[in-house]
């Protein structure tokens, strides 16, 4: 097999990382530290998004100075017992000839289970006395225990700009004597989105076979994309039919979790009703929050088998949700989250992040603080001053606070705003974290979360004001830390934290026990929805398939806007356009069960009781028959089909729908 270009040309020299600059600086000043003596920091992070250089940056540094190196990456087993010996007797024992050695943990955001969770405590634990330097690596920070970051040095490492990977990419061609028209490199560049190594990969797709290279020869995976999810979307709204949704998304280079955005962002676009009636909007919200859940269990597990099921209920819990047709042209917009977010490819990771941050100061769940704080906080962020204290004192980047602000771009002011916090967290040398506290404002007394939660948190016009620390509350975490507290408007008092929570330790497990339903980009939007209907199998057939029409709910049926949802009254006024007939024949027949589901459970067993309202509220409801089957009896089911599912699906790798 030919070897990988991006392997092939990895760079043997910090002169040859491409970008990151600043951050390359750092490590080499860090790591020469290290050259007089043990700095105070012993080990570094670099972290930052995918195919940006970081491992070769601290492969590079080593040859740079002469180092040995010893690396622990993901396909190793990393367990508490195996890093301590690997890891732990490499930083304890000098080199044979005085030189360092460089300990190398790669993904260390990836370690999983509880022996690995350990295994954070046996890094935490090797920091603190290594003689040898540590480079830990990772894409997500967050994922690392408060107590290893606080540990190392943060370097952070940032896509690579397009233009400065155009030299590199014409590098290659000429190493493998192709000649690369300038627009084509450029716009493999372009298309990389700030990952080089999918820059080269796709150069390499691009060249197979070829001794020249022109811009049309750029499979431009973009527009390609577009063009099919395009469809794609005009299939999965206009159709009632789950066949042809499924079908529909199965086409797609798009992995259930983007696919999910795209309908989250165009559901609403494509179901408003003109009318006011959000019923149809709020149906296909319950099946995406449901999906979403599941797309957090694949996360949390790693259990690749489970994205069917998220697949089933975004794809065709959605296309049965209207119960009305939607005719006319609808321009479908790509997910805003992904504008929105510049070089940070997850909303979900972004909002994680400030969540977690505001979690962090306020000794509050990242789950608490997700569903609740984040809003607060941004309504906190209209008055100026409050921005300002609210971005130094969690320590905002600036793409967190313009996601906070709910801006879509930095804009002066908030610019302004992250500059000024800038300069309070340097005249201060203030830490980001526990500088002040925000108070939870609720107009209930109430002091379990439950009750916060339902409260409904207003927002305070007036500015609110700063008090110092003299100004003492009876709050325990405040007293603990002794942060500043702001007030604003009402308060409530937070619930006071047991010690475990603020142990550094059980910040990350709180972390772990969220991160079920991390995956909760569209939380806010199906806040109040009401839970899904059902799906009925149809025993008209003889298969016992289930049908379209049977997926709709029978009280829409018969009751919406007078819109009779049988089958031959819900045709649609544009048939080219819309594909709202709904059929009696089984659109989910056995043998396409068998291959959108192969090697899993019939799929009456499983998604029917997910695209079901909880039993018997539906019963009551609803009143038609339910086939019901509780969640719990199922969710766990496919957990045991994943032996042999992959354990980490690259970027540009990914799996698509339905590859599982
Ligand atoms: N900044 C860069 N300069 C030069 N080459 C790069 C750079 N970033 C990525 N590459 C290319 O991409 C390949 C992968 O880079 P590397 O493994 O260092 O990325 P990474 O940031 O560590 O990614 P991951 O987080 O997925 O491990 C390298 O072998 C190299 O060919």
């Amino acid at each position: 097999m030919a070897i990988e270009w991006a392997e092939k040309y990895r760079p043997q020299t910090l002169k040859e990382i491409v970008g990151n600059k600043k951050a390359v600086q750092d490590l080499r000043t860090w790591a020469e530290k290290w050259l007089s003596g043990i700095p105070e920091r012993r080990a570094v992070i670099l972290h930052g998004p995918a195919g940006v250089g970081k491992t070769s940056t601290a492969h590079a540094l080593a040859r740079d100075l002469g180092w040995e190196v010893i690396e622990l990456n993901a396909s190793d087993q990393r367990t508490a017992g195996v890093i301590e010996k690997v890891a732990g007797s490499a930083a304890s024992m000098n080199t044979l000839f005085g030189g360092k050695r460089l300990i190398i943990l790669d993904e260390a955001d990836n370690l999983h289970g509880t022996s690995d969770r350990g295994g954070m405590r046996a890094i935490a634990g090797i920091i603190k006395s290594t003689l040898q330097p540590i480079v830990l690596i990772a894409n997500d920070i967050y994922e690392l225990t408060p107590t290893i970051r606080n540990l190392c040095l943060e370097i952070k490492f940032g896509s690579v700009q397009s233009r400065s990977m155009v030299p590199a990419l014409k590098k290659v061609c000429e190493s493998e004597g192709i000649l690369c028209s300038l627009d084509a490199v450029q716009q493999i560049a372009e298309g990389a989105e700030g990952d080089l190594r999918s820059a080269i990969n796709d150069l390499q797709a691009a060249a197979a076979g070829r001794k020249a290279l022109e811009v049309e020869d750029i499979v431009t995976s973009g527009r390609d994309v577009k063009e099919n999810i395009f469809k794609a979307m005009q299939r999965i709204f206009k159709s009632t039919d789950c066949k042809k949704a499924l079908e529909a998304a199965r086409g797609l280079d798009e992995s259930p979790e983007d696919l999910v955005h795209w309908i989250d962002e165009n559901l609403p676009l494509q179901y408003a009703s003109k009318d006011g009636n959000l019923e149809d909007v709020k149906t296909g919200f319950g099946y995406l929050s449901r999906a979403d859940l599941y797309l957090g269990r694949v996360k949390k597990r790693q259990n690749y088998g489970m994205w069917r099921y998220a697949s089933m209920l975004m794809v065709c819990g959605v296309a049965v949700s209207k119960t009305r047709p939607y005719p006319g042209f609808i321009k479908y917009q790509s997910p805003s989250l992904w504008k929105r977010m510049g070089q940070i490819r997850s909303k979900r990771d972004l909002r994680d992040n400030i969540a977690a941050k505001i979690g962090k100061h306020s000794f509050e769940s990242i789950r608490y603080s997700r569903n609740i704080l984040l809003e607060l906080y941004s309504r906190m962020l209209k008055n100026e001053e409050s921005a300002i204290d609210i971005t130094a004192g969690l320590g905002l980047e600036l793409e967190e606070l313009i996601y906070l602000s709910g801006s879509t771009k930095a804009s002066k002011k908030l610019q302004k705003i992250y500059d000024r916090a800038q300069e309070l967290l340097l005249e201060g040398k203030e830490e980001p974290d526990g500088t002040e506290f925000f108070r939870v404002p609720a107009p209930s007394s109430g002091n379990s979360k439950e009750d916060r939660s339902g409260s409904s948190v207003k927002a305070p016009k007036e500015k609110f004001e700063k008090r110092s620390e003299s100004l003492d509350v009876p709050d325990s975490r405040t007293s603990k830390v002794g942060q500043k507290t702001l007030t604003f408007g009402f308060e409530i008092l937070p619930e006071t934290p047991s010690e475990n929570n603020i142990s550094l330790e059980n910040d990350t497990s709180l972390e772990n026990d969220t991160s079920l339903e991390n995956n909760t980009s569209l939380e806010n939007n199906t806040s109040d929805i009401p839970k899904p209907v059902s799906l009925i199998p149809d025993t008209s057939t003889s298969d016992g398939g289930f049908t379209s029409d049977i997926l709709m709910p029978k009280q829409h049926q018969v009751e919406i806007d007078g819109i009779k949802l049988t089958s031959d009254s819900l045709t649609s006024s544009s048939p080219e356009h819309d594909n709202l007939k709904v059929e009696n024949s089984s659109s989910l027949s056995e043998s396409f069960e068998k291959d959108v589901f192969s090697n899993s459970e019939p799929i009456e067993n499983t998604i029917s009781s997910e695209l079901t309202r909880s039993g018997e509220s539906i019963k009551e409801s609803v009143n038609c028959d339910v086939f019901i089957k509780k969640i719990s009896d199922i969710s766990e089911k496919p957990e045991v089909k994943t032996s042999e599912v992959p354990k980490k699906v690259e970027p540009k790798t990914q799996k698509t729908l339905f590859d599982f």
